[in-house]
């Protein structure tokens, strides 16, 4: 096996492997059109619907607004300058959880990730999701993949609240604890250059991915190894 930022070191030694999501393992559009737009109506009556819910009023708490309507415009200004706040990815993530259980909505992933994650799992390394999306929406999405159910692929899941920022070196540092397993022989694979540097901060292996189409194609990732396709992680 051969990894781009491996050289000189045994990739054998690479026991993780840890996903981004949007812009990684699939693309920005599928969330933003697909999971966002089907958020955005239902995130005032949810909120309405499930005021007993101690998570759910931890977040509209959180969100800073005193009513309903107030708590959405700032959820929604979120949405629209796609800032990646915990209360908001809590409340999207448990109305996409709902969309997938009643088949409303399907994930996307780029051709090249179910085989690779196959294989990848097939030959022993272990894989993980760390994204801004919540666990609560990570497992549905990586279950309802139209090249079928890959989140039994994926042994950790790992989100802002339970791992922290995802531009800060600690969150890596707190992952790699709860994996049990040395920084160095993880590998962190995301198309933000900035998620990259706070990994590779916490002594993670690191590769940008660099999609043709997505926001990233052009970021400058410096010194770290990129690919366009997971292929090229053979
Ligand atoms: C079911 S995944 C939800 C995707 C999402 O909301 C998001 O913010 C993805 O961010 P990432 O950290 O994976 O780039
Ligand atoms: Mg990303």
């Amino acid at each position: 096996m051969y990894f781009p930022n491996t050289r000189n070191q045994d990739p054998m030694r690479i026991s993780w492997i840890v996903l981004d999501i949007e812009g990684t393992t699939s693309s920005t559009e599928s969330v933003r059109t697909g999971l966002y737009a089907y958020a955005r109506p239902r995130l005032g009556p949810w909120i309405d619907a499930h005021r007993d819910d101690p998570e759910v009023a931890a977040a509209v708490r959180e969100t800073g607004g005193a009513t309903t309507a107030e708590t959405v415009a700032i959820l929604h200004g979120w949405m629209d300058g796609d800032v990646k706040a915990t209360p908001l990815k809590t409340l999207q993530g448990r109305i996409w959880a709902a969309g997938f259980a009643g088949g409303e909505l399907t994930a996307h992933f780029f051709a090249d990730v179910p085989p690779a994650l196959r294989a990848w799992h097939a030959e022993g390394r272990r894989l993980a999701v760390f994204s801004s999306g919540s666990v609560s929406s990570q497992r549905p999405w990586f279950a309802h993949s139209p090249d079928g159910d890959l989140s039994t692929l994926i042994e950790r899941n790992f989100d802002t609240v339970n791992a922290g920022p995802k531009r800060e070196p600690a969150s890596y540092r707190r992952i790699a604890a709860a994996l049990e397993t040395p920084p160095g022989d993880v590998l962190f694979l995301s198309d933000v250059p900035a998620e990259l540097d706070a990994a590779a901060a916490a002594g993670w292996r690191v590769t940008g991915v660099r999609r043709p189409g997505e926001p990233n194609e052009h970021a400058r990732f410096g010194a770290h190894p990129v690919v366009a396709s997971f292929e090229e992680i053979v």
